[in-house]
């Protein structure tokens, strides 16, 4: 498959009267029917040298005519003014209404992006259901309808009917959340894969209405869920929609020309999808800085305790293997248990020890993670659960207790820490391992592109 690289030139380059969104940053490709891969490593700079006086194209200048002016307004109010590297590429090609896979880094706002997009085609006044974001976790799902309903929310001095988000998950009321779909469909739903399509499959609403559907963490979705059936009728039903738009994002597309091949084989985008790939070179992000501490599988708890006493982390996630189904039917206790205990009986420090497993019922998940979002500093121990999307912006310290099992866990795990776009602040990532395990780390530096430096304790 023909692959494009697109040179993003100097600004300072073109006129600064140019309309915006039909600047050189348009990705508009009007002839082309192959898809495009657009690939970055920040080149693209965001001041003009010449002048030296900023010329970066605001979100707003980048939004302009296309998304309400309220919502505009509520992205300021929220902070956010100047665009990450993968809004200001992948936005102007959404407007024109190309299918897009946002390709970059964990914590670069994928989600503003393709929320973004989804109010520039939603329409409140309409009663049905617009937009359909699709994640793989329960947590996800809160954390997304959370950013998108404080997007929404309007201020009393805008008229109008106001945008509902409706958050469909896992572990909800599905009864009460049938009625409101009949009774008053919401014009965003935010829904995990087995919620939207048993309201699917039982005509509780349809896709017919649905103008964009974005799945978020495609990746994980198609190669590591027990959903991927479910996914792909999704996306084969969908493609039979007129004036559809469809949006895939994720940290990690494993063999991204395989599977935008696979997609336009598939009907599942159209043809001229754009792949745009951020940081292509560079996945890993720079704020994070990874070290390693060879330990026996003995002293493993006190030395994370002696890490956790010398970096005094603002909040830290302690990632821990699953438990295997042999250690289960033994009746051994599962490794999150054994350390939440040690903590609890060995940690002094400030820091509020918290557990959040999928084992757990979905209350004692929700109640996990909300006690961290009412602030304080937290230590959170965790499986994979929260190795995807979860954006806890306070993380300074990442701990692998025990190593991922892939690549592609240890990118996402990594990105939990570090997700301020545009703080100068270095996080830090330190695995615990055996020295067995010093060759698999090694393929993992190899892969991703960064180096780990190791801590003599
Ligand atoms: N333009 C912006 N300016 C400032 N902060 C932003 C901007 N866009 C997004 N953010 C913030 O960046 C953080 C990361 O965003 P988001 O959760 O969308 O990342 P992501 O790309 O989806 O990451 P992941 O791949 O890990 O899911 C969030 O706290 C979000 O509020």
């Amino acid at each position: 498959m023909a692959s494009q690289l697109l040179f993003v030139p100097h600004l300072s380059l073109f006129p600064k009267t140019l309309p915006f969104h039909a600047s050189l940053f348009s990705t508009k490709h009007p002839t082309t029917t192959r898809p495009l891969h657009f690939s970055s490593n920040s080149r693209i700079r965001y001041l003009q040298a010449e002048t030296e006086t900023p010329t970066a194209l605001t979100l707003r200048q980048i939004c302009h005519g296309f998304v309400p002016e309220h919502i505009l307004h509520r992205m300021e109010e929220i902070g956010f003014v100047f665009p990450t590297d993968i809004q200001r590429e992948a936005l102007p090609t959404l407007f024109t209404g190309r299918d897009c896979i946002l390709h970059a880094q964990t914590g670069s706002g994928k989600t503003l992006t393709y929320l973004l997009l989804i109010f520039s085609l939603i329409n409140p006044q309409r009663s049905s259901v617009q937009a359909v974001i699709v994640v793989p976790t329960r947590e996800l799902g809160t954390q997304v309808t959370k950013v998108a309903r404080i997007l929404a929310a309007k201020s009393t001095d805008v008229e109008g009917k106001g945008c509902t988000v409706m958050a469909l998950l896992d572990g909800g009321m599905l009864t009460r959340h049938k009625s409101w779909l009949k009774a008053e469909p919401p014009a965003i739903v935010v829904a995990t894969v087995a919620s939207l399509c048993h309201m699917l499959e039982k005509h509780i609403f349809r896709l017919d209405s649905v103008r964009v559907l974005v799945v978020d963490e495609v990746d994980f979705l198609f190669y590591s869920s027990k959903q991927v059936g479910s996914v792909r009728k999704l996306l084969t039903s969908f493609s039979s929609c007129d004036k559809r738009q469809t949006v895939f994002a994720s940290a990690s597309i494993p063999q991204h020309n395989h599977f935008v091949h696979d997609c336009i084989q598939q009907k599942w985008t159209k043809r001229d999808v754009v792949h745009v790939h951020v940081n292509a070179i560079m996945p890993m992000p720079l704020c994070l800085l990874h070290k390693f501490v060879v330990c026996g599988k003995e002293n493993k708890h006190q030395i994370l305790l002696a890490l956790l006493e010398s970096d005094a982390p603002e909040s830290a996630i302690i990632f821990v293997g699953e438990q295997s189904e042999k250690s289960k039917k033994a009746g051994n206790d599962p490794s999150t248990t054994l350390l939440i205990e040690f903590l609890k009986t060995s940690y002094n420090g400030p820091l509020e020890i918290l557990l959040l497993e999928g084992d757990m019922n979905f209350n004692s998940r929700a109640a996990s993670l909300t006690e961290i979002r009412q602030g304080g500093g937290f230590l959170l121990v965790s499986t994979d659960i929260a190795a995807r999307g979860i954006d806890l912006i306070e993380t300074t310290h990442i701990f692998n207790f025990d190593l991922p099992q892939t690549v592609t866990d240890y990118l996402h795990r990594a990105g939990r820490a570090g997700r301020k776009p545009f703080s100068a602040r270095k996080c830090i990532v330190t695995n615990l391992i055996t020295s067995e395990e010093r060759f698999v780390l090694q393929r993992f530096e190899n892969e991703l592109m960064f180096s780990c430096e190791e801590l003599m304790l």
